[in-house]
């Protein structure tokens, strides 16, 4: 079933297009990434996918139910971590945690509610204001689970936390996953995203450029690495090779054909190469041969 389905849309503040003919689906119990280079426009469509913001154009629905037809009914049943963490400053986390329930009519697992406050080692008497930019994204991360939400939103989830407590969060969020939750999660951390995400959405200028299977996307294409004197860069561009970048010694491209043939070229050429590696790519190496030479590119 899907839990989010995006149909055309789009966002425009004045004259600006940020979202533009944006259409995907996100399925019950995925862990799915969405990524793009700043000003994409992902957190345009995260605000809008959690009608914070009214779209221009197109038709969205979350958890079956149209929005913002039926937005507090979808709301009480998301957990959303927002990039930029804004809480009242004056009131304390046990507060706060509290006060998220409230609005979900809950009265909260304690138990679970002070194994969170554990392992993310938050002081719950604190007052909101005086904790540090971390210990901010903990408590947002808190209030987002403990109403056992079915979908999760998070927009740059990582961002202040040290290794220990990023480790700590996609633990208890591949918990969730494994009882049926669906995960959408933006970052720049593309370790982050490639370790965790099964599918993958690409973003850039507003428009949705590519939705990819992770483990599909990595296998397809190698990364080559020659080293040598004498580097045979126009033969491997005539058999297919692709992003080809050349420093002093080594030669590196993308390649996605048959490897029989790469493979029967070098080896004519083995006296002239002092190493050859292939490696599948991997999600760093997608994203800059995609954002790399953005046509039109818009700061
Ligand atoms: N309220 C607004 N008014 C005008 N322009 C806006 C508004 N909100 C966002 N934009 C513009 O829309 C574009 C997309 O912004 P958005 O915040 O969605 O990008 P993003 O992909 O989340 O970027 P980042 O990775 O830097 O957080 C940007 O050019 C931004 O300046």
């Amino acid at each position: 079933m899907p839990v989010i389905e995006l149909n055309h849309i789009s966002k425009r503040f004045g004259k600006f297009l940020a979202v533009n003919d944006v259409s995907f689906t996100v399925e019950q119990g995925e862990f799915f990434g969405f990524i793009g280079p700043n000003g994409a426009g992902k957190s345009t469509t995260m605000n809008m996918i959690l009608n914070f913001i009214k779209r221009s154009g197109g038709e969205i629905k979350v958890l079956g139910k149209n929005v913002p037809e039926h937005d507090l009914e979808v709301k009480k049943r998301i957990g959303y971590v927002p990039s930029d963490v804004r809480f009242y400053p004056q009131l304390r986390v046990q507060d706060l945690i509290r006060y998220t329930l409230d609005f979900h009519h809950m009265k909260g697992d304690q138990a679970e509610i002070a194994r969170y406050c554990d392992l993310f080692q938050i002081d719950v008497k604190k007052k909101f204001g005086n904790l540090s930019l971390g210990n901010k994204k903990k408590i947002a991360l808190v209030c987002a689970l403990v109403h056992h939400p079915e979908l999760i939103i998070m927009d740059e989830p990582t961002n202040g936390l040290d290794p220990l407590m990023h480790a700590r969060l996609f633990r208890i969020l591949k918990e969730k996953q494994k009882q049926g939750v669906t995960i959408f999660l933006s970052s720049h951390n593309l370790k982050e995203v490639e370790d965790y995400c099964s599918k993958i959405a690409f973003i850039r200028s507003g428009k949705l450029i590519g939705i990819e299977d992770l483990a599909q996307m990595n296998k397809k294409v190698k990364i080559i690495t020659l080293k040598g004197a004498h580097l045979p860069i126009e033969q491997m561009a005539l058999i297919g090779a692709t992003c080809i970048k050349k420093t002093d010694g080594e030669a590196r491209f993308s390649y996605e054909k048959n490897l029989t043939q790469l493979f029967s070229t070098l080896s004519n050429l083995s006296e002239t190469l002092d190493d050859v590696t292939v490696t599948n790519r991997d999600l760093e190496e997608q994203f800059m041969t995609m954002y790399e030479h953005q046509e039109g590119e818009r700061l």
